[in-house]
C-alpha cells in the first residue's frame, strides 16, 4: 500500500481529462441517450450527432471512470449516471457542469503557482466575492439539483420542531433559493425573505413561483454586508456563504444575524465542514483549494473555527450535524 507507486502522478497530472469527458457526455446527452436502454457507439453517435470513433473512445473513457457499463459492445448506464445524469430523471443534476466546470473557474487553475504564492485568488476585485462576480446567476440558474439533499434535510428539521408555527425565516445569500422555498412548501405559515444581489434573486423569484410559494416569498436586494436584514426571525439560513470570507468579516456577519434573529432563534449554516486534521473527508477537506483559488480569504473552516466565530457573535449552542448524502454539514446555533 505505501510502495512508492508513479500512477498517481500520472492520473493526476491528467485529470483535466476526466473534467472534460464527464463535462462533454453531458453536453452531448450520453446518458439521455442511454436512458432507454443500452446502445453500441454506431447507435449512440447516430442519437447524438457524433463522429462514431469520438463516441465510442469517450464511452469506453466513461466506463473506465465509473459512468457507463461495457457488456459486449454495448455500453448502458450505471445507478449513478442514471439517477443524475439522465434528463429524464426527477433527480438530474447535469446542469451543475454550468457552473463547477465553468471555463471561468477552471481558468483559474492553470496557474495554482502563483494563487499558492499570492496566499489568494488571482483573479480580479477578491473573485468570487467581488460584487460583480460573473457566475452567480449561473450558479443559481444550475446549481439547485445539488442542493436539493441537504434543502429537504434542513425543512425537515424545522418542519419537526415548529408543525403548524407562523415562521419567519431570512435566506441570506438565497442564490437558486432552493433552501427557503423547501422550507415554505413543507411549512404554509412559513415566510420567506430572500437576500442576495439583485440579479441572483430574479432566479430565487423563478423558483417560487415554480413552486407556488410566491405569496410568501419576499426579496431583499443588496449586499449582505450592508443591507438591513429586518428583524424577528425564527430562522437565519447562512448555506454554502460563509466560506467565501475571512474569519473578520465571518464574525460580523454573524453578529448582525445574532440582532435579527427572535430572542429563541437560530442561525442553520450550512457548509464543507472538514475534520480538525483539515484532510478529510476528502470533499470538504479539498474544498479549501476551491476557496484559495477563488476568494482573497475564504476557507473550509472546521467546526471548532466556527463554534469560535459563533460564540464571539454571542451565540451559545452550537450544534454540528452531517447531511444524509450530501458533502455538507449543518452548524444549528442558537442563544438559548
Ligand atoms: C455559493 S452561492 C450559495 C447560494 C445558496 N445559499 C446555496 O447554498 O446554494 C453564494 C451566493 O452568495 C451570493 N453573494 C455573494 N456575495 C454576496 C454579498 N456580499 N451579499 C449578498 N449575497 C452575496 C451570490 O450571489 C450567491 O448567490
Amino acid at each position: 500500500m505505501n510502495e512508492p507507486n508513479p500512477v498517481i502522478i500520472f492520473e493526476t497530472l491528467n485529470a483535466f481529462q476526466r473534467t472534460g469527458a464527464l463535462k462533454a457526455a453531458i453536453e452531448l446527452k450520453v446518458f439521455t441517450a442511454l436512458g432507454a436502454g443500452p446502445l453500441d457507439a454506431n447507435s449512440l453517435a447516430t442519437a447524438c450527432g457524433t463522429s462514431v470513433r469520438g463516441m465510442r473512445i469517450l464511452c469506453d473513457y466513461l466506463t473506465v471512470i465509473g459512468f457507463l457499463e461495457k457488456a459486449h459492445a454495448a455500453y448502458s448506464l450505471t445507478p449513478t449516471a442514471a439517477v443524475f445524469l439522465d434528463q429524464n430523471s426527477p433527480h438530474y443534476m447535469g446542469s451543475v457542469a454550468g457552473f463547477v466546470a465553468a471555463d471561468e473557474i477552471m481558468d483559474t487553475y492553470r496557474d495554482v503557482t502563483g494563487a499558492v504564492r499570492h496566499g489568494g485568488t488571482l483573479l480580479p476585485g477578491g473573485g468570487s466575492t467581488h460584487v460583480d462576480f460573473s457566475l452567480w446567476v449561473e450558479f443559481a440558474k444550475t446549481m439547485a439539483p445539488m442542493m436539493k439533499p441537504a434543502a429537504d434535510f434542513i425543512a425537515n428539521l424545522v418542519a419537526e420542531k415548529h408543525a403548524g408555527s407562523r415562521l419567519r425565516v431570512l435566506d441570506v445569500a438565497a442564490g437558486h433559493g432552493m433552501f427557503g422555498i423547501t422550507i415554505a412548501e413543507q411549512m404554509p405559515d412559513a415566510e420567506i425573505v430572500a437576500q442576495d444581489y439583485q440579479r441572483v434573486l430574479a432566479v430565487a423569484e423563478q423558483n417560487a413561483d415554480i413552486a407556488g410559494v410566491q405569496d410568501r416569498y419576499t426579496l431583499l436586494p443588496g449586499d449582505a454586508m450592508s443591507v438591513d436584514f429586518g428583524s424577528d426571525y425564527d430562522f437565519i439560513l447562512l448555506t454554502n456563504f460563509l466560506h467565501h470570507f475571512g474569519v473578520d468579516t465571518c464574525n460580523t456577519l454573524l453578529k448582525k444575524v445574532r440582532f435579527a434573529l427572535k430572542p429563541q432563534g437560530a442561525v442553520i449554516l450550512l457548509d464543507f465542514i472538514p475534520n480538525e486534521d483539515r484532510v478529510s473527508p476528502p470533499t470538504a477537506a479539498t474544498f479549501a483549494l476551491t476557496m484559495l483559488m477563488s476568494t482573497d480569504q475564504g476557507d473550509a473552516y472546521t467546526f471548532a473555527e466556527y463554534k469560535q466565530m459563533l460564540t464571539a457573535a454571542g451565540f451559545s449552542n452550537n450544534q454540528m450535524v452531517d447531511v444524509p448524502n450530501s458533502p455538507s454539514r449543518l452548524v444549528i446555533s442558537s442563544n438559548a
